[in-house]
């Protein structure tokens, strides 16, 4: 499987954010996307998972299902996490892992995985910032789907569980998913770097 941007333009709110942005990704490789605030790191992950529309330049994710869109093929965490405050920790995970699809680890052990398991029937508005972070996080193992698009996967985790998402980042990456994410520090894990634009 192979990501593969061509002169990629994106605007927003009626500017461009970037122009002429090539890049390709395949099976097996994690790339960071850098840049300063504003550059449009964001807005190449929802680009590429279908939520902003591509003013030009053209998007190809080969080696895919044909039948589905590259957005289908993509997991997409961003700053928002869409839980529901009265459903507990397992049910809202729930939710998501049979609304995208499910085909990936039992929720409980995605939770354990990510440190949350204890925390299952606790309602998730009662979840701590970084609680909450993973328990977004936890969809990337219960769901399967080969591209990973990752908005500042480290943001509110704690030094333990950026480890822990580093080693499920390597694990996708080993079985030959595509991580493509937007971050200003380090992963923990090799990435190849796609430096983006200029703050706005
Ligand atoms: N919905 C929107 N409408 C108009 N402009 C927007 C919208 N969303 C983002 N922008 C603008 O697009 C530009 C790129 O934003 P984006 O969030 O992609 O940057 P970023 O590189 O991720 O920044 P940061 O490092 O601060 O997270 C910014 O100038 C922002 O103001």
């Amino acid at each position: 499987m192979r990501l593969t941007a061509h002169a990629l333009t994106c605007q927003r709110g009626g500017r461009i954010v970037f122009a002429g942005l090539d890049f390709s990704i395949a099976a097996g490789e994690a790339v960071q996307v850098t840049g300063p605030n504003g550059a449009g790191k964001s807005s190449l992950l929802r680009l590429v998972a279908g939520l902003v529309r591509i003013e030009s330049g053209r998007l190809a994710l080969e080696g895919g299902d044909p039948e589905a869109s590259i957005g289908e093929h993509c997991h997409y965490c961003g700053h928002q996490d869409a839980f529901k405050g009265s459903l507990t920790v397992a049910e809202n995970l729930a939710f998501w892992t049979a609304y995208l699809g499910g085909g990936g680890q039992d929720p409980q052990t995605a939770m354990d995985r990510l440190g949350i398991g204890h925390l299952a029937a606790l309602p998730a508005g009662y979840l701590s910032a970084g609680q909450r972070r993973r328990l977004a996080l936890a969809r990337l193992l219960t769901v399967a789907r080969p591209v990973w698009l990752l908005d500042e996967p480290t943001a509110a985790l704690d030094v333990a569980s950026q480890k822990v998402l580093a080693g499920i980042m390597a694990e996708h990456v080993a079985a030959g998913g595509l991580l493509l994410a937007a971050t200003h520090g380090p992963l923990g894990l090799p990435t190849r770097e796609l430096a983006i634009g200029r703050a706005t």
